[in-house]
């Protein structure tokens, strides 16, 4: 058996994507994803998946061709092998990701995103050439379905005229029948038992009748809502003193870890996060100051699937909970997240995932949803295939596009309807 790295083959793709809004603006109509394959000495390929847009193309480029001649069970080497590669300082000025709402960006954060589709990659060829699931190469799954929640979004029926894009049927929610309408649509297609709403987009009353909306139409469902850092500490412990009862956590009401600790400390509601607990290094703070209750794990953060370990190991030691944030993403990285999360015996909330809202693929067959669940592969590596005309399609779509949808601009895709729009400072109520 010969695991050393020969190729690396790096396809960027642009997916089609629904017009979902955030408190950053709306999703733009094609969303870039990066496809990353490895390829063995033996002729064995491995998949991974990550952010598309250019700033982590430039550090996937000079970091494929590191990796070969390396072996696919090196991984442990791959991030002293991404810290060679050089960030350009344009790149991480300290400001919040335009279109990702993930915090603040910095070169250690772009660099896990990289790495975490090469671990992925490599874990899938790795498997693949032993014969096993990936799940086995993180030491062993200890369910056989992973729990996802419905990802509830206030959406347009459709992206603004004349702009090129696919259609959804999906239907606008604006309101709270509207989300409510959404969710049924949800349990009666994938059978999700819990939602999460996607806030910060209308002002808290607005929202918080959603979620009475939907506690009243879901009775006793575990539902989340999440402004993505949008309001003050004072509108937070409003929000939770109103709806903290209906809800299973509250995610990242206000922005950073001194905010959310004094949120923390005024409610007895759980707070989770995906935005102020993103690396390890941020850990410390918020877990000394009690400030996140629940962080939510993301391979495509934390540096991958052994990583996401990691962070659940220490959230157990710390009494922290432990969720699963998802941006858009493709089969691949649901694949990826169900297998590590199979693995994590204290991941007791149902996981995020944006997937049912990508009506396109790279893979030869959907990832079944059912009951709100995703099986775990028990074949070797991930358990997925390439579709390599899809693949070849959507590539195409990235060629042909000018530069405008490279690079996710949720805030310049609200500008096509609303020419002042600037992305909102925070606390923005
Ligand atoms: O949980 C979260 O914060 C997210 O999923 C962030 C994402 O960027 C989501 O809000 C989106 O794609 O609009
Ligand atoms: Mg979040």
């Amino acid at each position: 058996m010969n695991l050393t790295v020969t190729d690396v083959v790096l396809t960027p793709v642009l997916v089609a994507d629904p017009p979902l809004l955030n408190t950053q603006g709306v999703h733009q109509p094609y969303t870039p994803r990066l496809v990353v394959e490895v390829v063995t000495a033996d002729g064995t390929t491995g998949v991974g998946e990550t952010y598309g847009d250019t700033k982590y193309l430039e550090l996937a480029r000079p970091f494929a061709e590191k990796l070969k001649g390396r072996r696919v069970s090196e991984l442990n080497a791959l991030s002293a092998l991404a810290d060679e590669v050089a960030v350009d300082a344009s790149r991480v000025s300290g400001q919040v990701d335009v279109g990702g709402l993930r915090g603040v960006q910095t070169a250690d954060k772009l660099r896990l995103s990289v790495v975490s589709a090469f671990e992925v990659a490599c874990l899938d060829a790795l498997g693949k050439a032993l014969g096993l699931p990936v799940h086995a190469l993180l030491g062993g799954k200890v369910r056989d379905a992973v729990e996802y929640s419905a990802y509830l979004f206030y959406k347009w029926a459709r992206h603004p005229e004349g702009v090129p894009a696919e259609q959804d049927d999906w239907g606008a929610a604006l309101d709270p029948a509207g989300i409510v309408e959404q969710a049924r649509r949800f349990t009666e297609r994938y059978g999700f038992t819990s939602f999460k709403l996607k806030g910060g987009v209308f002002p808290p009353d607005e929202e918080v009748a959603a979620v009475r909306a939907l506690a009243a139409a879901f009775p006793g469902h575990p539902l989340r809502l999440d402004p993505n850092g949008a309001w003050s500490v004072a509108t937070s412990l409003e929000v939770a003193a109103e709806v903290g009862g209906l809800l299973e956590y509250l995610e990242d009401p206000a922005l950073g870890t001194p905010a959310m600790a004094e949120v923390a400390a005024g409610t007895e509601v759980p707070l989770a996060t995906n935005m102020c607990v993103t690396t390890f290094a941020e850990i410390e703070e918020a877990f000394r100051r009690d400030a996140v209750q629940v962080v939510l794990s993301d391979h495509h953060y934390w540096g991958g699937l052994r990583a996401t370990q990691h962070l659940a190991a220490l959230c157990a030691a710390f009494g922290v909970g432990v969720s699963m944030h998802s941006n858009t993403h493709l089969g691949i990285s649901l694949t990826a997240m169900t297998h590590v999360a199979s693995t994590v015996p204290n991941l007791h909330h149902a996981c995020d995932t944006h997937y049912p809202w990508q009506s396109e693929d790279v893979l030869t067959a959907r990832v079944p949803i059912t009951g709100g669940r995703v099986a775990v592969p028990d074949g070797p590596g991930l358990g997925v295939e390439l579709d390599r005309e899809r693949l070849a399609f959507l590539h195409r779509r990235w060629l042909d596009d000018d530069g405008r949808l490279r690079d996710r601009d949720d805030a310049a895709a609200l500008r096509v309807v609303d020419p002042k729009w600037v992305t909102p400072a925070v606390p923005r109520w």
